[in-house]
């Protein structure tokens, strides 16, 4: 690698583990390597990379490079520790990895900036130490950022656990949110994971600046509030960067196959159901999710996982092994929706799935990189939340924006979605009054999306357009 004043300037990504987190970090070093000039590395675990994340890496175009970490063994984790837990303990034992990966790209690179994701929070001082500017890609909402920020205050302020909260927390310029519905680590407030998630909350704020994947039209308000907060102390600069979402195309041979099914069927014909990168539902869940899509009537194209309850706990990080989830739908299922369904296991191209004109409706998990693929092509939305944020997303798109319904989990204190709501919010989207609105609304959305990043002037590529340029002007003064 080129070191000196006409090398290009270099920026070290380094993403936690996921195709949630990797997909909008790539897409990022993507835009800063082919349109601002820059190279780029990615730093990541070699403990969580499946062969979809190695896959993904390595169809990265020239100027990338990746470091991959020495294994970091979490035996004495205990097994049903929260995904967060576990994160965030092999994110603290890879900071001496990280220092030398860094200390090496400073050596052979002109190297920027230094750029996470939210879990990777730990590694920051290593970046202070070494005079990297350091900043944070927040993968999901504006909303969610100000819940984040806002934490260490709610945290003093509440006695009680948040979903016993009598009234719902407002923050500034977003829509208000029961307890309930706020991000899954803060409903257990004795647990591990919502002492990690204070402590991101508190660390989030050391960061030079926090590039968001969300657009200023999007979320108006709470952007408008954030950046009149900025100047308090402690009160990183925030700048809307998004959408950025993968446009490229990673589905292999299944992938084709649905898109051909898909030329076959009607214009906005196709409910497309997915739960993003490893959401599951119990058995009982996909059998009444199976019911209830053959009772709509409507054609569906579900890319089908193994149940939540015949999967390892450990096995978070990984896309599902050699068991074949079609094996856990009602019998007789496949020969009856013949025709009206298709059903792909594990993956599908889910960006090109949208794209397509048969694509109607996305029953989607609310995944934050899903809603803004969605937005994008202008697809109205079930929402049906499973953890992490999805429920605060849910919120924000069902009774924020006005593009998604929320199907009524049964009173039977199941927590299921039983097979006769399914039936009726499938038909609610794709055929009624409620799904033509929805429909509209996320008409709407897909002209502001396509607003925020179009040529020069779109607003969040104005705003990553100065951040990338002021990033160089510090490499080039080796100010950094
Ligand atoms: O069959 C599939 C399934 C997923 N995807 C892609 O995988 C990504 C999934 O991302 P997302 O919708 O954000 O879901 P998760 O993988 O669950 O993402 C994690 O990271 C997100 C960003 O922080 C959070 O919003 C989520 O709650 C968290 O679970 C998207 O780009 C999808 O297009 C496919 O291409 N094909």
């Amino acid at each position: 690698m080129e070191r000196g004043s006409r090398a290009p300037p270099h920026v070290a990504v380094m993403p936690s583990p996921g195709m949630g987190h990797l997909i909008p970090l790539s897409e990022l070093a993507k835009l800063l390597v082919l349109r601002h000039g820059f190279t780029a590395t990615f730093i990541v675990f070699s403990d969580f990379s499946d062969n979809a994340q190695t896959a993904f890496l390595d169809s990265l175009p020239s100027g990338f490079s990746y470091v991959v970490l020495p294994p970091l063994p979490l035996d004495d984790v205990p097994p049903d520790a929260h995904v967060e837990t576990r994160l965030s303990i092999m994110v603290e034992r890879s900071v001496p990895h990280v220092r030398d990966v860094l200390r090496s790209l400073r050596r052979t690179t002109r190297l920027a900036a230094y750029v996470i994701d939210l879990f990777c929070v730990e590694t920051l001082p290593v970046a202070k130490e070494l005079g990297v500017p350091h900043y944070l890609l927040f993968t999901t909402s504006f909303m969610v950022l100000s819940l984040l920020l806002h934490l260490p205050a709610l945290d003093q302020a509440t006695s009680c656990e948040y979903r016993d909260l009598p009234e719902p927390v407002v923050l500034p310029g977003c829509v208000p949110l029961r307890g309930e519905d706020l991000v899954h680590p803060m409903q257990d407030r004795t647990d591990d994971a919502y002492r990690c998630m204070l402590n991101i909350a508190r660390r989030i704020r050391e960061v030079d600046g926090i590039l968001v994947n969300s657009f200023v039209d999007l979320e108006p308000a709470a952007y408008a509030a954030l950046k009149e907060a900025e100047p308090e102390v402690g009160r990183p600069n925030v700048h809307a960067i998004g959408p950025v979402i993968h446009r490229g195309s990673h589905g292999g041979a299944k992938g084709k196959e649905c898109l051909r099914w898909l030329d076959e069927q009607p214009p906005g014909s196709v409910l497309f159901v997915s739960f993003g990168s490893r959401g599951t539902l119990s058995t009982e869940q996909i059998q009444e999710l199976a019911w209830g899509l053959e009772a709509s009537g409507r054609q569906f194209l579900w890319v089908v996982r193994c149940p939540s309850d015949r999967v390892a706990s450990g096995a978070f990080f990984h896309l599902q092994g050699p068991d074949d989830p079609l094996r856990y739908l009602p019998e007789g299922f496949l020969e009856r929706t013949r025709g009206a369904g298709l059903l792909v296991p594990l993956w599908a191209p889910q960006v090109e799935v949208l794209a397509h004109a048969a694509t109607g409706g996305f029953l989607t998990h609310c995944g934050w990189n899903s809603l803004l693929e969605s937005f994008v092509h202008g697809v109205p939305m079930i929402a049906w939340p499973l953890y992490a944020e999805q429920r605060t997303n849910a919120v924000m798109i069902a009774d924020g924006l006005g593009v998604a319904l929320r199907p009524k989990t049964a009173a039977d204190g199941s927590g299921l979605v039983r097979r006769e709501e399914v039936a009726e919010v499938a038909r609610e989207l794709m055929e009624r009054e409620a799904g033509r609105k929805a429909r509209e609304k996320a008409g709407e959305l897909k002209q502001a999306a396509a607003q925020a990043v179009a040529g020069r002037d779109g607003s969040s590529c104005k705003a990553l357009a100065e951040v990338a340029q002021y990033w160089k002007d510090n490499a080039a003064t080796g100010d950094v």
